[in-house]
């Protein structure tokens, strides 16, 4: 039978790179997550659905640094020690009332508000103290140990974008903001499938031929580690009207479906076709190692992404497409996994216009430069590559052959994974 020339997804025509396959997933994927307000403790994980303006400054007031006292750095004797007399005290949630008069110190505590007329504090380990008298020593700067009003937060300042995830600094920004409820997307509603014929849940008894889930138990864990409560739908038998009934049931209600396996292009492989019939597939197959058979959709509108099934092709393509299309749906601005440059500690032979991720540990050497070795084993179903590396060596498109000392990029899991 001849095959249709222009069919993008042409077995053994050209592969779409994984650059062009994520442009594609930011423009087809919409924002879908509806808004929500939480106040503040349950923000936390969230994208910020607005725009937030500060109510108050931070610090509200001028306040001292330091545990010490207050004076006017105008008194300061710019030839000496300065003499003043001890009058007043002002401590944290007890400001001190009566205003300070020139060649006066106040007794004051960390994070009290300066009494009226002061501007300078000396701590106290600094001064010596004499029948009611302050004697500080020569060299403090006038506005020492003063903290401004405002110097964190203006009042009316924008405080956070529309877009960002709140994490916990976001958070306490925003209570010093005088926030306390912040407008949120909602997170998406995931519906995951095993598919296979062979594949057990784990800990059941195998038959010949049978292997257990190991896919659903990291991608469970892996949405768990971003805040996401997935459902897994079970595991699906590799027969086109199970694969389409399944793929149905798991979208309706769901933000995305996430499939794993039978996304190549075996006789057994249904869940292309499948999607095709209930929606559209807008990529399939990548020019990218391990994780070729990656396919990105809709099924009855809901996004779709239908991961290879091997397990170490299911966390690659985690981290590098279903995290942004997870990142498009709640509407977050989110930066691209960062590249850190290390030195390859290895040789290989890499196959031209195909980006791949080999696994791999860091470590330092003699002139501090981090050096990346290559896990043994780099086949798609070897979890151990996973459980003992500490990342993701990028090999780049044009590259066919490395050598130790070449410089690669770096994706480390643990900020891949946070
Ligand atoms: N002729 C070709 N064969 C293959 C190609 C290709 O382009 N042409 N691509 C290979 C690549 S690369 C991959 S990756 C695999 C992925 O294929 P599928 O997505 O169809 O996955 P399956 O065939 O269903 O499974 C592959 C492998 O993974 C095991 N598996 C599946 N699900 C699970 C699970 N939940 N937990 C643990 N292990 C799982 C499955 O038993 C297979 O061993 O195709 C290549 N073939
Ligand atoms: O791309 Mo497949 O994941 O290597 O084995």
């Amino acid at each position: 039978m001849s095959q249709i020339t222009d069919d993008c997804f042409a077995f053994g025509g050209p592969l779409m790179r994984a650059a062009e396959a994520l442009e594609l997933i930011r423009t087809r994927t919409p924002a879908v997550t509806g808004p929500d307000t939480r106040p503040l403790a349950d923000a936390a994980g969230h994208v910020l659905a607005e725009d937030i303006t500060a109510l108050s400054a931070s610090p509200p007031q001028d306040n001292a640094a330091v545990d010490g006292y207050a004076f006017r750095g105008a008194d300061l004797d710019p030839d000496g020690e300065t003499a003043l007399t001890l009058r007043g005290r002002a401590a944290a949630g007890h400001p001190e009332a009566r205003p300070l008069e020139p060649g006066e110190a106040a007794r004051i505590f960390t994070g009290a508000a300066m009494p009226r007329g002061a501007d300078t504090v000396v701590m106290q380990e600094d001064v010596t103290l004499a029948e009611g008298r302050v004697v500080v020593p020569a060299g403090l700067k006038s506005g020492a140990n003063r903290r401004r009003a405002g110097e964190d937060v203006a009042a009316g300042q924008t405080l956070l974008k529309a877009g960002i995830r709140l994490g916990p600094a976001e958070l306490a920004l925003a209570a010093a903001g005088g926030i306390a409820h912040l407008p949120v997307r909602a997170r998406p509603h995931v519906a995951l499938l095993s598919t296979g014929d062979e594949i057990r849940p784990a800990g059941s008894p195998l038959d010949h031929g049978d292997v257990h889930d190991a896919n659903a138990p990291m991608l469970m864990a892996l949405l768990r580690r971003i805040g996401i409560e997935a459902h897994h739908h079970g595991i699906v038998a590799d027969s086109p009207a199970a694969v389409r009934e399944a793929l149905e049931r798991a979208a309706e209600g769901a933000d995305l479906v996430i499939t794993s396996g039978g996304a190549s292009t075996g006789d057994e492989d249904h869940v292309r076709d499948a999607v095709g019939a209930l929606g559209a597939v807008h990529l399939w197959r990548l020019a990218i190692k391990p994780g070729r058979p990656l396919a990105f959709g809709h099924v009855r509108g809901t996004a779709f992404v239908g991961l290879p099934g091997n397990p170490v092709a299911v966390m690659v393509c985690f981290l590098m497409f279903v995290r942004p299309l997870l990142d498009r749906l709640e509407g977050a601005e989110a930066a691209p996994l960062r590249r850190w440059p290390v030195t390859a500690g290895f040789e290989m032979r890499s196959k031209a216009d195909r980006l791949e991720w080999l696994r791999g540990t860091l470590r330092q050497g003699e002139n501090n430069e981090m050096i990346a070795d290559r896990h043994p084993r780099q086949g798609s179903g070897i979890i151990h590559s996973l459980t003992d590396s500490d990342g993701l060596i990028e090999i780049p498109e044009a590259t066919t052959a490395v050598r130790p000392g070449d410089r690669l990029g770096f994706i480390s899991f643990r900020e891949a994974l946070s």
